[in-house]
């Protein structure tokens, strides 16, 4: 199976990409197009992978996971957020159940 390590190589080579020639890169053909267009695939990539989940094969959802999570750390490196941001608030919320975590939200 799959090492997690890729996530940070994939990430790295994504910042690599910043300001890199578009015309063999579909990242920077990304970040040439900008923080809308990025987040429009992010959006795109999750319904495909929602759609998937419901009605794909085992290798299609892996395949739109893999997708939503490539153009989703592309979205983040486009803000300049680290991955880590995200594997801390994880950390954070480990062990606290999401019932609980609901039920003590603030009242609207
Ligand atoms: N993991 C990926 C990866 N996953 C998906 N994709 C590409 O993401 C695109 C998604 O398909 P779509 O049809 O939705 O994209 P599209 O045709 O551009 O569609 P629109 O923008 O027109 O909507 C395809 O071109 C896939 O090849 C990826 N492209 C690159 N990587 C990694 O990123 C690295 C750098 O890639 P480049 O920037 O292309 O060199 C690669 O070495 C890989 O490690």
């Amino acid at each position: 199976m799959g090492d997690p390590a890729i996530l940070d190589r994939v990430y790295q080579v994504i910042l690599s990409r910043k300001g890199s020639e578009a015309a063999n890169s579909h990242v920077a053909r990304l970040f040439a197009k900008g923080r809308s267009k990025i987040a429009q695939k992010v959006g795109e990539e999750g319904v495909e992978a929602a759609l998937a989940g419901v009605a794909g094969s085992d290798k299609e959802l892996v395949g739109e996971a893999a997708d939503l999570i490539f153009h989703l750390f592309i979205l983040l490196a486009e803000r300049g957020i680290e991955p880590a941001a995200v594997w801390a608030e994880l950390e954070a919320r480990e062990g606290k159940s999401g019932v609980e975590e609901k039920a003590g939200r603030p009242k609207e």
